[in-house]
């Protein structure tokens, strides 16, 4: 590895206390949907960091933020993004135009939620193979229509896919597609919405492996949201945990399966199914709040088997339990974590 250690050592990605939330008006009542509420993680180079959470819970909103995806109604109430090759601007949403397109596809990619809101369903493949990538490439034609040819075989795709229309493509090709196009410019960071959701199991599995091999070779990061924790003790080093537009918990993935510490994530790793074992789960009592009046004080208390009189009035912080532990939860920090 080159350069300088101390930088390699440094984050590619901060976040900080990050509040990004859906503004709206109906009937001259004004709310904000606090979708994403004082969030803070990093992401280390090379590293798989996964964010899991139910529906709801504020993960594509905090993905899209970071991407500087920002449109109304959703604002930026408060925070920053930090990513290590764009200093100074507290985030994509706050960069100048030219500034987001040197970086994207070059230093960040994003892979959204379904491959079809990428590729223009009435283009070739070959089309958004040239819009996007050449003016990052810097080479002949030839030598980058070469360069694709190696980086779609390197994804299992044949050349002719690039003279299709996306609709000619299986999901689980144009999948591979889209991470072909997210990835060939080699980015420092991928950002990746649910990016199994649609696709059958084996193919699932395809595209996680695919997802490790893109690391390995070409050291990118990724952010990889997915409400399946399955695809999180696939592919992911460390897990953050979000609940209600809060991240609720974060340890290495392995260390969360083994000692979940949230009473929410205690119950989300209980109710796995487990070959041979039938005993029913117990279902969480209440539903997930409404983010446009979510409880005071913790946002899980009214569903918490532990809640206290502190957690209906104050907001936990997320403290580190053991190292590389960080749990948001009065009742979990004051016991230790026992
Ligand atoms: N355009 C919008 N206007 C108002 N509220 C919105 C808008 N888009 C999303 N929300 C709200 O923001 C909150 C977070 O949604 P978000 O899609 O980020 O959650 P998620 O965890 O990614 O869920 P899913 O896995 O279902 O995509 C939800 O309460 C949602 O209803």
């Amino acid at each position: 590895m080159q350069g300088d250690p101390s930088k390699e050592a440094e984050p590619i990605l901060s976040v900080h206390d990050l509040q990004a939330h859906f503004r709206t008006e109906r009937h001259g009542v004004k709310r904000a949907v606090k979708a994403v509420d004082g969030i803070s993680f990093v992401v280390g180079r090379g590293e798989i960091y996964g964010l899991a959470g139910e529906s709801s819970s504020g993960k594509t909103t905090l993905v899209k933020t970071i991407a500087g995806a920002v449109r109304p109604p959703l604002e930026v109430v408060g925070g920053r993004v930090d990513f290590a090759f764009l200093p100074g601007y507290g985030g994509l949403h706050c960069a100048p135009e030219a500034e987001v397109a040197r970086i994207r596809w070059r230093h960040l990619s994003y892979i959204m939620q379904g491959s079809m809101n990428v590729l223009n369903p009435v283009r070739r493949l070959r089309s958004a193979f040239v819009d996007f990538a050449y003016p990052h490439i810097g080479e002949s034609r030839r030598q980058f229509e070469q360069e694709v040819v190696a980086h779609l075989a390197r994804l299992k795709l044949d050349p002719s896919v690039l003279e299709a229309y996306p609709h000619e493509l299986s999901g689980g090709m144009r999948q591979r597609a889209t991470i072909a196009l997210a990835t060939i410019c080699r980015p420092d960071v991928i950002l990746a919405d649910e990016p199994t959701t649609a696709l059958d199991v084996v193919v699932q599995k395809e595209v996680l492996a695919l997802i490790s091999a893109i690391r390995r070779e070409i050291g990118s990061s990724v952010l990889l949201v997915s409400h399946d924790l399955g695809v999180h003790a696939h592919v992911t080093d460390r897990l953050g945990i979000m609940y209600a537009g809060r991240l609720i918990e974060e340890a290495a993935t392995l260390e969360i399966f083994r000692h979940p510490l949230h009473p929410y994530a205690r119950h989300l790793i209980s109710s796995l199914p487990r070959i041979g074992d039938d005993v029913p789960r117990k279902a969480l009592d209440g539903t997930p709040p409404n983010l446009a009046d979510p409880p005071t004080g913790c946002r899980f208390h009214p569903r918490c088997p532990l809640a206290m009189e502190i957690c209906r009035h104050e907001v936990p912080a997320m403290r580190e339990n053991a190292p590389g532990h960080r749990v948001a939860c009065f009742a979990v920090n004051r016991s230790g974590g026992a």
